[in-house]
């Protein structure tokens, strides 16, 4: 039984199984013709058993259940199909990249461009300059395999990018004059909102044209996705900042390195280094508020761990402590160009307040460095797992786009490659549960405070959904992030 809300695919079946299917040409042009595969003649591809997808394969969004449970909510797996929807010489490719940097996007523009070139046979492939407005307002690059040869050694994207900027039907009426029928779009949550309004519009108009995501964001805050591409790298980079501050915190008396890692609303990148690094003694997170003053605070927290050990180190993702920094500074509401409020300064502002404290106080002399490392991490090339995992992205929106789907981003799914409709990456961010085993593994491992009170720890347990949620297909953040939990041990 096939049922078709506004938003999505949903198909019902047996045992409570669920697909949450992504749009296909043949949902709203008929009688398209197809084609067989130009893999099956490829020579490098001809030994490969069963290479083709299963027309019938999905995913299971969760692994974990009971023996009652539902078979709960699925996505259609990601890969080569028999049959093609595009004859190569008729394919128009595009790609675009938009929103903030992130460690691997010249390899995911790299391998669409091979990709659709050594597996497709497809030559006309043009980059987009400079995001969205670029389909309107600048020129174009044209992409080779030649030309795309050596990019994934650098950082950044070849093809500029930008917040803000997005016009539908500017947009559209470019991809419909320049007889485009495949895009390409790598950016986060807001450029794949961007991008879903795109294929809406393509669809209205009736076009031959699919609408591809491949997800980015640095911050690792895509609901549904085990990770994002560049976030391993991000952890990777930030070690070398935290032991920059870790070496100059001990080569003093009361030495204090405070780090600033990116994280508008997720600590992810804060937390990951800091369960990787070891040096870390107190790691901040928007997700779990915290306060200065009196017992059981920071400043408290601070003074006993430099009497005990004479330094520490102290990670602070970008995003937390905003509501401290909101009473004692003026707000701003200062947007980007895109509508994200923009952060003050936490790093700054947390330093100058522990380094007023203990001059006050004048308990204590500390010596305290505080490094910035924040774009340095975000503007470097993607390490050896992610250009990895960037390739299998790319590969499966190529596959994906020539097999007729379209209004789909790609996504790792419990280590399986998928395709995922948009407003389900859309609809809510990944956040770190603070009452989840990997916050509590990172509390253990740096002894630092909860900052919480018995109250809160209570208020926070309710808030998380009782168990029967975690198997009835639904997709809380909770349960995101015991998948991320899992998933990360795992690997
Ligand atoms: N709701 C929306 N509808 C259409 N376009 C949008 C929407 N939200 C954002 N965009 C467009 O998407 C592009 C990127 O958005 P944004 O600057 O928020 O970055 P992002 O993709 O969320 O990446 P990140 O936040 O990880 O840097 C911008 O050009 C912006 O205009
Ligand atoms: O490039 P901008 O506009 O300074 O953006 C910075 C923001 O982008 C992100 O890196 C996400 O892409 C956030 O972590 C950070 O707050
Ligand atoms: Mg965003």
């Amino acid at each position: 039984m096939a049922s078709l809300d506004s938003q999505m695919k949903i198909v019902h079946g047996e045992a409570g199984y669920v697909l949450e299917d992504v749009p296909h040409f043949a949902d709203y042009i008929p009688s398209l013709p197809t084609y067989p595969n130009p893999l099956r003649s490829n020579p490098a591809y001809s030994v490969v058993k069963q290479y083709f997808v299963d027309e019938d394969d999905t995913v299971p969004q969760k692994v974990v259940v009971h023996k009652s449970s539902p078979r709960g909510v699925h996505f259609r797996r990601a890969g080569p199909r028999q049959k093609v929807y595009f004859k190569s010489d008729d394919v128009h490719a595009c790609i675009v990249t938009c929103g903030g940097l992130c460690p691997g996007l010249n390899t995911v523009i790299r391998e669409i461009v091979c990709g659709l070139s050594y597996m497709y046979g497809v030559n006309k492939i043009l980059g987009i300059d400079g995001g969205y407005r670029g389909f309107y307002s600048k020129n174009t690059i044209t992409l080779t395999p030649k030309v795309v040869n050596d990019i994934h050694k650098r950082g950044g994207t070849i093809l500029g990018t930008s917040r803000g900027g997005h016009d539908t039907n500017k947009i559209v009426d470019s991809i419909q004059d320049r007889g485009i029928n495949q895009v390409y779009i790598i950016g986060g949550d807001g450029t794949q909102r961007g991008a879903s309004v795109i294929y809406e519009e393509v669809r209205r108009r009736g076009l031959k044209v699919v609408i591809a995501g491949i997800p980015k964001t640095i911050d690792n805050d895509i609901p549904v996705i085990d990770k994002s591409f560049g976030f391993d790298t991000a952890v990777e980079e930030a070690q070398r900042a935290i032991n920059a501050a870790h070496v100059e915190a001990e080569s003093v008396e009361n030495g204090i390195g405070v780090v600033k890692l990116m994280g508008r609303y997720s600590g992810f990148i804060a937390m990951y280094a800091t369960l990787a690094s070891r040096d870390v003694d107190c790691c901040l997170i928007p997700e779990s508020p915290f306060y200065l003053e009196g017992k059981g605070g920071l400043f408290d927290f601070i003074e006993k761990r430099l009497k005990e050990s004479g330094h520490m180190v102290i990670v602070i993702a970008e995003g937390a402590g905003q509501d401290l920094l909101t009473e004692s500074m003026q707000a701003t509401n200062q947007k980007d160009a895109s509508g994200n409020k923009l952060l003050q300064d936490v790093g700054l502002w947390i330093s100058q307040r522990i380094k007023d404290h203990f001059a006050r106080q004048n308990k204590m002399a500390i010596n305290l460095k505080y490094i910035d490392p924040t774009y340095m991490i975000r503007a470097i090339p993607s390490n050896a797992s992610d250009n990895v995992y960037c390739t299998l992205l790319a590969q499966s929106a190529v596959h994906g786009a020539m097999a007729g789907y379209t209004g789909f981003t790609v996504g790792l799914v419990n280590g399986r490659h998928t395709y995922i409709p948009f407003n389900r990456i859309t609809e809510k961010q990944n956040k770190v549960v603070i009452t989840d085993r990997m916050w509590a593994r990172l509390l253990s491992s740096t002894n630092q405070p909860s900052f919480l009170n018995p109250k809160q720890v209570n208020e926070a347990k309710k808030e998380k959904k009782p168990p029967t949620q975690l198997l009835d297909g639904g997709n809380s953040k909770d349960e995101q992030s015991e998948n991320h939990v899992d998933n990360n041990i795992k690997k």
